[in-house]
């Protein structure tokens, strides 16, 4: 599998990983360590069982093995043994040499050390990245924009009224091998986040400098997003509980909805796929705008089995909220909210499309009590359109709208709306995610998704929501 599949695999739904800086200085082992016939081994031995599941990839940077002295590349290589095989490494040479060269530095580096990727200096141009992006299933992240502070005398020189490093992010674009190749840039560079997540929407970006460096989760999150992987080296290793510590970046990168790991999505895609929930054509939605792909989850209902574990995501996310009642949103969330409900014993209602002329003459069926808060729930979040007028009709009722939770966010502006007027929108995954999932599970082919997402790249809405 290529790399850059490998990682999406990985992070799972978010696309935003951690990836594990493996640069361990003798003289700042713990004592236990230090007291080991063979300490550095030991020590990244105890790192990596303790981080493994919370790490999207690990980085031995090559300097701090070679500083060990002529021991220092079988240090390495013992170190690449203890990493375990479904996680991928990226060897931080930073290498750049001539095409030659660069060949011997390739073969170090993925035949010696069998590295999955490596760090490069762009600058000596395309064809010394050439033997790196000759071996197809491994990956390159070129450096743009580096976090250190002497980088801007260099990197953000204007080249016809632009910065080197963005001139140097568009040239890599047309670059043979693009898919291959990922961006450094630094967590301490914002404007540099922004402006290549803009010149690259869909590229892998490797971001070292938060913590010690001063770069911070929130705004790499905020202004990069995924794909990411957010680098972190002391802030692990140098922690008395580096589980505890990978833990806590782990969290604080996937944020509240991640409720599905990678095998997990994985499932849920091939489940829904098979279930014929996921289909493939021209559509046209709720909106107007026309898709490539529409989810139709109102078949859940042919298929008790699934609609049952669907019914456990929405509570999954759902467990982690307060709020007083659930709300479904008709057609489609009505057998889902019911399951929910029935799973979590939590009182459903649901607000009619219209009031009828005749029985009760209601808007909302169920019971509720002005001043309570309810958790909306529907099946997929493309607009929002249907949320806000579900919104509008339980608020006139004197009810407190505080979350909207969906299966699928199909990431086309109606979350930014619905947070920008401070509602907490939740999604189980985004299409994005079920997408790779489809890939990787051979249901899709890799060219089929990507022009799915061109697709809805260029939809109105998407283009709304910036
Ligand atoms: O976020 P939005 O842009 O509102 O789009 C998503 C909505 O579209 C569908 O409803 P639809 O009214 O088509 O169908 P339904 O009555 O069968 O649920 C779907 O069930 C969502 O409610
Ligand atoms: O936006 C919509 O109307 C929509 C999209 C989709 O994928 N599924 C659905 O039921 N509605």
């Amino acid at each position: 599998m290529a790399f850059f599949d490998r990682l999406r695999e990985r992070t799972g739904p978010s696309g935003l990983g951690l990836c594990i800086g493996l640069d361990p200085v003798p003289e700042r082992l713990p004592a236990w360590a230090r007291r080991h016939p063979d300490p550095i081994v030991a020590f990244v031995r105890w790192v990596v069982e303790a981080t493994a599941e919370f790490a999207a990839a690990y980085k031995p940077n090559l300097a701090f093995y070679l500083a060990l002295g002529t021991s220092g590349l079988e240090t390495l290589r013992a170190i690449r043994a203890v990493i375990p095989p479904e996680i991928p490494v990226i060897l931080d040479g930073k290498f750049g040499d001539i095409g030659w060269t660069a060949e011997a530095y390739a073969r170090f580096a993925f035949e010696v050390l069998r590295a999955d990727a490596v760090t490069l200096s762009p600058f000596l141009g395309p064809d010394s990245l050439q033997p790196f992006l000759d071996r197809v299933d491994r990956g390159v992240f070129l450096l743009i924009r580096t976090s250190n502070p002497g980088a801007e005398a260099v990197q953000e020189l204007p080249v016809r009224g632009e910065p080197l490093y963005q001139v140097l992010a568009r040239q890599a674009e047309g670059w043979a091998g693009r898919e291959r190749i990922g961006f450094v840039v630094g967590a301490t560079v914002p404007a540099a986040l922004a402006a290549l997540r803009r010149l690259a929407p869909d590229r892998w970006l490797l971001i070292p400098g938060i913590g010690p460096q001063g770069g911070d989760i929130e705004t790499v999150k905020t202004l990069a997003g995924p794909p990411a992987l957010i680098a972190a080296s002391r802030e692990i290793l140098e922690a008395s509980d580096p589980g505890a510590a990978a833990r806590a970046l782990g969290e604080a990168l996937r944020g509240r909805d991640a409720v599905l790991g990678a095998g997990a999505i994985r499932a849920l895609a091939r489940g829904l796929y098979e279930a014929g929930c996921i289909r493939f054509g021209d559509f046209v939605l709720k909106s107007g705008q026309r898709s490539p792909i529409y989810l139709d989850l109102r078949r859940l209902v042919a298929f008790p089995a699934l609609l049952e574990i669907v019914a456990g995501l929405y509570a999954a996310v759902l467990e982690r909220l307060t709020f007083d009642r659930l709300a479904a949103i008709p057609y489609a969330a009505l057998p889902i909210g019911t399951a929910v409900a029935l799973r979590m014993r939590r009182p459903l209602l649901y607000p009619r499309r219209e009031a009828k002329a005749y029985g009760t003459g209601q808007r909302i069926e169920g019971e509720f009590h002005p001043g309570e808060a309810v958790a909306v729930l529907d099946d997929v979040l493309t607009t929002g359109a249907s949320k806000w007028e579900a919104i509008q009709v339980l608020e006139e009722a004197g009810l407190r709208v505080t979350d909207i939770v969906v299966l699928v966010d199909r990431e086309q502006g109606g979350r930014q709306e619905l947070e920008a007027a401070g509602y907490r929108v939740h999604a189980v995954t985004t299409l994005t995610a079920l997408l790779d999932a489809l890939v990787a599970e051979g249901k899709l082919l890799p060219s089929e998704r990507d022009r799915i997402r061109e697709a809805l790249r260029r939809s109105p809405a998407a283009a709304s929501s910036g």
